[in-house]
Parts: structure tokens; C-alpha cells; sequence
């Protein structure tokens, strides 16, 4: 078959809300090249090191680089994935340079080029995520694995935000905790709390290819008893009040809708932990989560990105 490569250059904040619409443009990979990975100190305890080539990646802002399938609606579906993202304005993301460029490979490019993006990734004290065709020994009896298959939905488990989910919830979750994973994507996060000993999580998301994915990555990291994935807006219909921990790495506005129902489902005393925040709207969530009746205990930084560590009074 021959694929198309499409490629966007734009804005960090973008890079989200864009791998999104590729995947329901129903894109078959996509590749993010951040000039941030370029200069990240590599560790070589894998057992690999692995070299990144500058010319691949833009000095600024990130490309996003998605295969499409050549067929007779290629060109209804570019200009709708176009039309997505100009519309991403309007929500106030900025989309930088929102350069989009197509060009043809062949399935065999198609297959090396994008798997040549993924490699075991140590990304906290504990975890290492090893895409699923790697073979990984682990380095030391305390490491946590956790193995995903990134070819879905958002992500392959290294963005900034979800590491510093991860990070967040390996100094938060305690054994038999309930935890609840809102915008669960390829389920990273749920996979993580299971490995960290949480008894029961619930795993939600919108979309529904990001629910089948979540699926898949869970049973292949045979944590399927402990973690339920189900479609659902946000924390809607959600009335219980149980959770010791509620994770959500979503865009800042969608965060802002919701830190009410996350008030209510959490615990008193229990952690609420939000992520998927550019820089300039932290102080914004910062202040929706301490009206809601929660105290700040961290905030992590990473490149553009924020992520709160809040406590339920
Ligand atoms: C940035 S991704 C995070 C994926 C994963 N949790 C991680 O940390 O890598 C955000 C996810 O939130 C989902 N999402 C966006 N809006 C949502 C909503 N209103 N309700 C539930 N999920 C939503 C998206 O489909 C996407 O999978």
C-alpha cells in the first residue's frame, strides 16, 4: 500500500489536539519531532544508545508526522485535518507556524520510519516504557515496566506531560488506592498506578480509538484485572465519591471544566493530579483547583508544560 506522510509544523501546545485530529482523520502513526529531544540527556543503561538525527527536527516550535493511506478521500481528508487545525484558534491553542506538508512513501519506508522514533525510554525514577516489538532486560529488580503499543492514541508514554504524570503518581499512589485516569489515551497512566499497586482503576476517555487502544495496552501488561476502560465525557455520571487519586493529562480549558466533578468524586485528603498545561495558563488552573477546595502540594515544570500536585481539604 502506499502511504501518505503528512506533516505540520507547529506549536507545542498544538501537538495534542493535532495528534488527535490525525487519528480521527484515521492516521496510522504519528511521530512527534521536538527539538527538546534532540538535546535531553539519553541514558545508556538501557543498553542502547541511540542517535537522533538534528536534521530531522525543526530549531523551533515541533513537527507532528502522520501516515495516511493513499485512496480516492486523501484529499477531502487533508483539507479537513487543515480545517481542524485552524479551528484549534478559536479555543485559543496556539498552532504556531501551522505549516502542513504532504509526501508520498512507500509502506516499507513507511514502517522504519516511524518505528525509528521509539526506544526504550527510562522516564522516572521507576519506569521505563519499551515499545512492544523491543526486547528489554531490565536493568534493576526495582524497575517498573510498562510496555505500549504507540501506534494508536496519544502517546507513546515519553511526552512531558505524561512524565510528569507518571512522576507525579509514583510519589502519590499508595497500595490499594482507587485512582481514576481521565483522558486515558493508550491508558500509560493506568498501567502505571496498577504497577505501583493501586487496587482498582477506572480509565475514561472520549474517544473512542483511544479506548480500544487503552484496552490492547492493558492486556499487555496483564493488568486487565485492576483497570476498567470505559468511553465517558470527562467525570460525567460519575457519582460516587471514592477515588484516593484522580489523574487527568488534558489541554488547561477542558481541565478548567471539570475541577468541580473532580471535587466531588476525590476523597477528602485525596490527591488531584492535572496535567497537559502550557505555562501561560497554569496560574489559571492553579486558581479554578483552589476554589474548588484543594491546596496546592507541587508543581512541575518540564519544557512548556506544567503539572499540578493538588490536595482535597
Ligand atoms: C494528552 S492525551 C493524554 C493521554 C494519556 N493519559 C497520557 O498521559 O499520555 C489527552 C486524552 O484526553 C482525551 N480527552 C479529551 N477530551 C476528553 C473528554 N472531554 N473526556 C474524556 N477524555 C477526553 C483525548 O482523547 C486524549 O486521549
Amino acid at each position: 500500500m502506499k502511504w501518505s506522510e503528512i506533516s505540520i509544523h507547529t506549536a507545542n501546545e498544538a501537538v495534542e489536539p493535532i495528534s488527535h485530529i490525525l487519528h480521527e482523520a484515521g492516521a496510522s502513526g504519528v511521530v512527534i519531532e521536538d527539538p527538546y529531544e534532540l538535546i535531553k540527556e539519553r541514558e545508556d543503561q538501557f543498553g542502547e544508545i541511540y542517535q537522533l538525527d538534528p536534521k530531522d527536527y525543526p530549531e523551533e516550535g515541533v513537527i507532528v508526522k502522520a501516515y495516511l493511506p493513499v485512496n480516492s478521500f486523501l484529499g477531502e481528508t487533508v483539507d479537513a485535518i487543515k480545517e481542524s487545525i485552524n479551528n484549534l484558534i478559536i479555543h485559543d491553542i496556539d498552532i504556531g507556524l501551522n505549516k502542513v506538508t504532504i509526501s508520498e512513501v512507500n509502506e516499507e519506508e513507511w514502517a522504519t520510519a516511524w518505528k525509528k522514533y521509539y526506544n526504550p525510554v527510562k522516564i522516572s525514577e521507576r519506569f521505563t516504557v519499551v515499545p512492544t516489538w523491543e526486547d528489554y532486560t531490565p536493568v534493576s529488580s526495582d524497575e517498573l515496566i510498562i510496555e505500549l503499543d504507540p501506534g494508536m492514541a496519544f502517546g507513546t508514554g515519553t511526552h512531558p506531560t505524561t512524565v510528569m504524570c507518571i512522576q507525579a503518581l509514583e510519589r502519590t499512589v499508595k497500595a490499594g488506592d482507587e485512582v481514576i485516569d481521565v483522558g486515558t489515551g493508550s491508558g500509560v497512566l493506568s498501567i502505571a498506578a496498577a504497577l505501583l499497586g493501586a487496587a482498582n482503576i477506572r480509565a475514561y476517555d472520549l474517544d473512542e480509538v483511544a479506548v480500544k487502544s487503552a484496552k490492547l495496552n492493558i492486556k499487555l501488561n496483564k493488568v486487565q484485572e485492576k483497570v476498567s476502560v470505559a468511553q465517558n465525557n470527562l467525570l460525567d455520571g460519575i457519582e460516587d465519591h471514592s477515588a484516593d487519586v484522580i489523574v487527568a493529562n488534558i489541554l488547561a480549558e477542558v481541565i478548567l471544566r471539570f475541577t468541580e466533578d473532580v471535587a466531588r468524586v476525590v476523597k477528602p485528603g485525596g490527591t488531584f493530579i492535572a496535567s497537559g498545561i502550557i505555562q501561560a495558563k497554569k496560574d489559571l488552573v492553579k486558581d479554578a483547583i483552589i476554589n474548588e477546595g484543594f491546596s496546592i502540594v507541587e508543581t512541575i515544570l518540564m519544557e512548556d508544560w506544567v503539572a499540578i500536585i493538588a490536595q482535597k481539604k
